[in-house]
């Protein structure tokens, strides 16, 4: 991973913000237990929002030609991600399936779930994430067609707010085939293990 560089604010003015944070929750950060806990929460932010520093259409321009005359769906389910809603910057924790017609160029998998990481690396809105994944693989793939679904829980609802656990929000983008074609759309629905709506 590589280290996060901020543009205009410092590492020195991003630490401070988090005593801010801290003394206004009732804090004292020059307390033993807390004095490093501006530079680990910075550390961590940078962890978790590395996705501005990715370019994630650069994972796809590499592709493989002609694989074997391979002309059917690719399906990679269950891409395990963490995102930050941009509402509360709190956790969303969930998964992605992705899925795309190839026409004549595939990609290596791996790339599937590194764009899906480059995305969730950022401040993001369910809806938003998904389609920036599926848009992203038809631009730069150019596939006949792309289908996203991601399932995740958000830690606003469930730690705070209305504090409903359990609950998962789920949001598809179909593009291409998969928007226009019933069947093609179908047959990814029962690759990832949803049949008629219920996984
Ligand atoms: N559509 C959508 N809503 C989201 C997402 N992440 C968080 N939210 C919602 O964004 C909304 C923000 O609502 P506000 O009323 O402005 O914020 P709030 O006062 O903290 O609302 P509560 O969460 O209901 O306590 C909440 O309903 C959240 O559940 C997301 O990815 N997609
Ligand atoms: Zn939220």
């Amino acid at each position: 991973m590589s280290e996060h560089e901020p543009t205009e604010v410092t590492r020195e003015q991003a630490e401070e913000a988090v005593r801010t944070l801290l003394r206004w929750a009732g804090e004292d950060p020059t307390r033993e237990g807390l004095l490093d806990t501006p530079r680990r929460v910075v550390k961590a932010y940078g962890d978790w929002f590395s996705g501005y520093q990715i370019d994630p259409g650069e994972y796809l321009r590499r592709t493989f030609e002609e694989v074997a005359g391979y002309d059917e769906m690719v399906v990679l389910r269950d891409i395990e991600f963490e995102s930050h809603c941009e509402h509360h910057m709190a956790p969303i924790i969930g998964r992605a399936h992705v899925g795309y017609l190839p026409t004549s160029r595939v990609v290596g998998i791996s790339k599937l779930a590194r764009v899906v990481d480059a995305f969730a690396r950022r401040f993001q809105v369910q809806e938003k994430m998904t389609s920036e994944i599926a848009r992203c693989i038809q631009e730069n793939l150019q596939p006949a067609g792309v289908a996203v679904v991601v399932d995740a829980s958000h830690e606003c609802m469930t730690t705070r707010g209305v504090h409903k656990r359990g609950v998962s929000m789920v949001t598809s983008q179909m593009l291409g085939a998969f928007r226009e074609d019933a069947r093609t759309r179908a047959e990814f629905l029962d690759f990832i293990g949803i049949h008629g709506g219920r996984r």
